[in-house]
């Protein structure tokens, strides 16, 4: 009988496996060439890597953020990596936590282009201050959100509205974290906000199919930007120890894995082992990976090494009460300010 029903399991698993597999090895594959991406955050790190990797591949790019001397500085790498003298390539500064300010900046993109709307948009601006949750403020609780979900939705409103008016079936690119699945200690103020930035992904990716946009989401790893080193600044050095585990990637490499995942029409975008484990075991009903029988492994996989994971992690944290009562103590945190 037990037998009869391993069968059984396994004959369905490679049924469903291959039903599911076989429309996506079809599909045509997403070329930037000759499209207009646009991309936010594209001044640094992961935006300025894939400003440049879709560059190199033909494409039109518009970067926008706040900064302007490093926009020119992103500006002429670009520039450098022009591969025909058609396409265009520009930067825009503007602050994009407010529609106002999004899509101000998405119209200025779209003048170059005869007022066409953007093929492609990508989300990669975004912030992390880390630090404990008893040394927040009101203030600082609602700027971790301004950082992260609002720099998102905003962009992702002002380009759905213009797709839609002007009919164009493009593309919108969400950039959350691995830390929009899980959360850890040192992030109260970003990783509520990158879960945010999957939830609104989860809800677009369905209503959006009423006008045939496409909506991704990729979940990267530690990236070594200069966001990265900024962030550090704040980061407890028990949480750096913690995060350490992860295994980081280039903002280049980390572009590929985007690229590969937007390319393959991958709704949760992952590219490393860990970010695998974490969204095969987190999906809920979320569009499998290209392939099922790969998300039931790492499923299985994850329910064991997550699961011992986070108990090594819960004791280092506990391990660290001490040292952090000495450090609370010291900084005299809750003393009248
Ligand atoms: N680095 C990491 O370890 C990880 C990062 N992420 C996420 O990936 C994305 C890219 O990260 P990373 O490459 O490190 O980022 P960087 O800090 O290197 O770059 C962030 C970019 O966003 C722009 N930006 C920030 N705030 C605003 C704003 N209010 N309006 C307009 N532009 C803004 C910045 O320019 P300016 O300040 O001039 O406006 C800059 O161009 C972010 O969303 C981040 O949260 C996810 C996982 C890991
Ligand atoms: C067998 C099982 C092994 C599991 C290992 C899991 C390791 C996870 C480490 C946590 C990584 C946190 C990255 C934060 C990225 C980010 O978003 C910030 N840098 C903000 O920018």
């Amino acid at each position: 009988m037990l037998q009869l029903t391993l069968v059984g399991v396994v004959f369905l698993v490679f049924t469903f496996g291959t039903i599911m597999i076989w429309p996506m090895s079809s599909r045509s594959r997403w070329n930037p060439s000759g499209r207009h991406c646009y991309i936010t955050g594209g001044s640094s790190g992961l935006g300025l890597a894939l400003a440049i990797l879709f560059t190199k591949r033909g494409a039109d790019v518009s970067i926008v953020a706040r900064n302007k001397e490093n926009l020119d500085k992103a500006l002429a790498q670009l520039e450098a990596s022009r591969v025909n003298p058609n396409q265009i390539l520009r930067a825009y500064s503007y602050s994009l936590g407010t529609l106002g300010g999004a899509t101000d900046a998405l119209e200025a993109a779209c003048v170059p282009h005869g007022g066409q709307t953007p093929d492609a948009v990508f989300l990669c601006a975004g912030k992390a201050t880390p630090g404990f949750f008893i040394e927040q403020t009101e203030e600082s609780l609602r700027k971790g959100m301004d950082d992260t979900y609002w720099l998102a939705a905003q962009s992702a409103m002002a380009a759905s509205k213009r797709m839609v008016r002007t009919h164009t079936e493009g593309k919108i690119v969400f950039v959350s974290s691995v830390l929009g699945y899980f959360g850890l200690i040192g992030y109260s103020t970003y990783s509520p906000g990158k879960h945010a930035i999957r939830g609104l992904a989860e809800t677009l990716r369905q209503e959006l199919l009423l006008y045939s946009i496409d909506v991704q989401i990729y979940m990267p790893v530690t990236m070594y930007s200069p966001g990265y080193d900024e962030e550090n600044k704040t980061k407890p050095e028990l949480v750096l120890k913690i995060e350490e585990s992860d295994g980081g990637l280039t903002p280049e490499k980390a572009a590929e894995g985007l690229y590969k995942g937007v390319q393959k029409g991958d709704f949760h975008i992952t590219d490393t082992f860990v970010a695998n484990l974490f969204r095969a075991s987190t999906r809920g009903s979320s569009p499998f990976g290209s392939s099922v029988l790969k998300d039931v492994f790492f499923g299985i996989i994850a329910m064991i090494g997550l699961t011992m994971w986070r108990k090594d992690v819960d004791k280092q944290v506990k391990g660290h009460r001490e040292a952090h009562a000495e450090y609370l103590e010291s900084k005299n945190t809750f003393a009248p300010k």
